[in-house]
């Protein structure tokens, strides 16, 4: 296994020069993998936060590359580390209609989510107990390496808790991989964990369609159960002049014919105030370019790598099917197909889609996409969530998973973000909002039955002890690492 990198490497690497002409490397090496032999300019360890189905499988998947990438798993549960520590399973194994596939050869670390409130950390643990661990105050298990690469496969609502056990760990050259469902958790990460864009990490995104499902009893074994892909790509750094998407055409720009200055014009966007879009190039991270790659030549994930503008509206197409699906089958409590084939849901999921469309459609950041209002047109989401639904008809979907395990759902970075984004715009989104907290309600009214497990009366004299059911904390975030309850399509 290779050696890990030792602490202040991060330090020497910021100074290494990053970028080399191929007429340097022609100049001196026989061949560019000669060049990185002699000259490795990056640290290949790449680290994987939250092991439910989706980080375990891309766990899997890189380990078996030819020259794998050192892997490391961060466990957020101390149970989870001391199961793989006590010894004979020291595997991830992956089920597919071939059979199972173990690989080993992970290194595994400790870290102890922070608990936060109102953007800040606590200092207590999910559970309400005291914090033990610090920066300075190791605990077993744990490191204060720098991490270069960081994929996180956690659930939307835990992203800021367990990217703050690991914060002062990423540096400026570090890459983090987001592979959330939802919208809106780089710009949380970006307004509580790393507020300054001139020390805050690149980042890249993730759109994962594989279907996996996890194995009762068993931590480390997930199943394949539909085939999909992974939708990659880098976000323009706001420090480099990243922010929107896409570039107008040049302003001196003259089609045939014409002698004004053409300015962008968009349907979607009349308003000539809007802020000038910014350039749609950028200068890569040289961890950024190390993990695309790494990615991309994993093929069990089918990754494909995309701009940042199609990666955009890949995310708000699969949006827009979660917002209907997941909140339906939750008030259903039924799979993924009950939507299908039913007038009255059909009434409803018009109602949901034209709210849905007309956000998307006036997002400022995608005024300069040409064919915006055909791309998120009703009638085409309409087709998609049908499509989408008939395919995963017998799926739990990963919101009703949640609910009926009393874990907190990804709903306020689904309908939740539409309806704070129709806000912006000043549209109202009341289908949406009503079902963002009926969604709630039922998620509460779940947690509540089991909660009412727990006797809140302590032993009496002569009594014996009292058995106490396993309960859920206010924040159920104790599953959060464990498997989903029903097959998954995302
Ligand atoms: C599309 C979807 C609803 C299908 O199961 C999936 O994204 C999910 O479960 O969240």
């Amino acid at each position: 296994m290779e050696p890990r990198a030792k602490q202040g490497s991060s330090a020497a690497e910021e100074d290494r020069p990053t970028r080399v002409t191929s007429n340097e490397i022609n100049r001196n090496y026989e061949n560019i993998t000669d060049f990185y032999r002699t000259k490795p300019v990056l640290d290949r360890r790449i680290h994987i936060l939250g092991l439910g189905s989706v980080g375990i499988f891309i766990a899997h998947s890189l380990r078996g590359i030819p020259n794998p990438p050192p892997t490391t798993l961060l466990f957020h549960r101390r149970k989870y580390i001391e199961h793989w520590n006590s010894g004979k399973n020291q595997k991830l194994s992956l089920v597919t209609d071939y059979g199972t596939e173990k690989r080993e050869g992970y290194d595994v670390e400790y870290v102890v989510p922070r608990y936060r409130r109102h953007g800040k950390e606590t200092g207590m643990k999910a559970d309400g107990s005291q914090l033990e661990a610090s920066t300075e105050h190791l605990q077993e298990g744990e490191s204060n390496e720098p991490i270069s690469s960081l994929i996180v496969c956690t659930k939307t609502p835990l992203v800021l808790q367990a990217l703050s056990a690991v914060k002062h760990r990423l540096h400026k050259k570090s890459v983090i991989l987001f592979m959330q469902n939802g919208m809106g958790t780089v710009d949380e990460v970006n307004r509580e964990i790393f507020p300054d864009p001139e020390t805050r990490p690149y980042y890249m995104l993730g759109i994962n369609s594989h279907g996996m499902h996890g194995v009762p009893d068993d931590p480390f074994t997930i199943v394949h159960a539909g085939f999909g892909t992974i939708c990659l790509g880098a976000l323009p750094p706001e420090r480099l002049g990243g922010n929107a998407p896409y570039s107008p055409p040049r302003k001196d720009f003259r089609p045939f014919g014409h002698s004004e200055p053409v300015t962008p014009k968009h349907p979607a966007n009349p308003d000539s105030d809007a802020p000038a879009a910014q350039a749609s190039t950028f200068k890569w991270g040289p961890n950024h370019r190390y993990l695309l790659r790494t990615l991309l030549r994993t093929p069990a994930l089918c990754a494909t790598g995309f701009s940042p503008p199609d990666l955009l509206q890949m995310q708000l197409e699969k949006l827009a099917v979660n917002c209907v699906i997941n909140p339906l089958t939750v008030m259903l409590d039924a799979r993924n197909g009950s939507v299908l084939y039913n007038y009255h849901l059909t009434r409803v999921m018009r109602l949901l889609l034209s709210e849905i469309s007309l956000v998307i459609r006036n997002l400022p950041e995608l005024q300069y996409i040409p064919n915006v209002s055909q791309r998120f047109d009703p009638g085409r989401l309409e087709s998609m969530v049908v499509g989408v639904a008939n395919r995963t008809k017998d799926n739990i979907s990963s919101m009703l998973a949640d609910v009926r395990a009393g874990r907190r759902t990804e709903i306020d970075y689904i309908n939740g973000w539409i309806v704070k984004r129709g806000e912006e715009q000043g549209v109202s989104c009341l289908v949406n909002y009503m079902l963002l907290r009926m969604v709630k309600g039922k998620a509460g009214m779940v947690q509540l039955e089991m909660g009412e497990d727990v006797p809140f009366v302590g032993d009496k004299p002569g009594e014996g002890p009292v058995a106490v059911k396993t309960s859920i904390t206010a924040e159920p975030e104790a599953k959060a690492e464990g498997q989903e309850s029903g097959p998954v399509h995302r």
